[in-house]
């Protein structure tokens, strides 16, 4: 388990820039490798930030299998869809097709759409064994909460699916579907892009803090895989170690 990779950048712009430029790094390697790319998304800043600077990078959309680290279970009209952000504001732009980017099904309920959101995973991830991401993309909340894991959440705990419903989000809506840590854990690269002074505590007690109940944003440590957070100056500004400086 390797420690996190720090970068600090002098503004957003640069972290936006930073992140496409990084996953479109790791795409063009898996498709060499293995001719498939497979990334989980997140919605927050994360989104805007891949929207406005994905369609800029030289790939193959093709090869591309787009999930959700989590997504909210509401209609696709509603403004509140992840899904629909990136059908909305990345779609139109590049050369990914709808028939590889997985929403949650919200004519389901949360239970049933969670199951099959599973089985959606299942059928990109065919070896039977637990889903390995090339990259997740991933946000944190002021609260420490990442995906739709949140702080002394049972969920933390969930060992057996590899996505679950969660009813009790504290963080409207409630109900939602998330990736679980084992399957976060089995990421080949975990990237977190976070922004702004009012994310500085935070960043610092994640990164630098010690705790016997870790954060859920400080428990995404991939076993065979890399963490890296891209910060801008405000979001890095509390950490104490001189290194993780611009
Ligand atoms: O599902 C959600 O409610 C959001 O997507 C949320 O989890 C978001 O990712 C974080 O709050 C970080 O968002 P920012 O990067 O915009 O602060």
């Amino acid at each position: 388990m390797a420690a996190p990779v720090i970068r600090v950048f002098s503004s957003e712009s640069q972290v936006a820039e930073n992140l496409c430029e990084l996953v479109a790094t790791k795409a063009n390697a898996a498709i060499k490798d293995r001719g498939i790319f497979t990334i989980a998304v997140s919605g927050g800043s994360a989104a805007k930030f891949l929207c406005d600077g994905l369609p800029q990078v030289a790939t193959d959309w093709s090869k591309w299998r787009v999930f959700f680290c989590d997504e909210r279970h509401v209609p696709f009209s509603d403004p509140e869809c992840t899904y629909s952000f990136y059908k909305t504001n990345l779609l139109p732009k590049v050369a990914l097709s709808t028939d590889h980017i997985f929403p949650l099904n919200p004519e389901l309920t949360v239970e049933q759409a969670a199951d099959d959101y599973e089985q959606k995973l299942h059928r990109v991830f065919t070896d039977g064994g637990l889903p390995r991401f090339d990259v997740l993309v991933l946000g944190m909340g002021p609260d420490g909460h990442t995906c739709s894991l949140f702080p002394g959440h049972p969920l933390l705990q969930e060992s057996k699916r590899i996505a679950a419903p969660i009813s009790d989000s504290p963080k409207p809506p409630p109900q939602r579907v998330t990736l679980t840590f084992p399957v976060i854990n089995n990421a080949s690269c975990a990237i977190f892009a976070s922004c702004g002074a009012g994310k500085a505590d935070i960043v610092q007690q994640v990164l630098e803090g010690q705790s016997d109940d870790p954060l859920p944003a400080a428990r995404v440590r991939p076993t065979d895989g890399e963490v890296i957070w891209i910060l801008d100056q405000g979001a890095a500004s509390k950490l104490k170690q001189a290194s993780y400086k611009l």
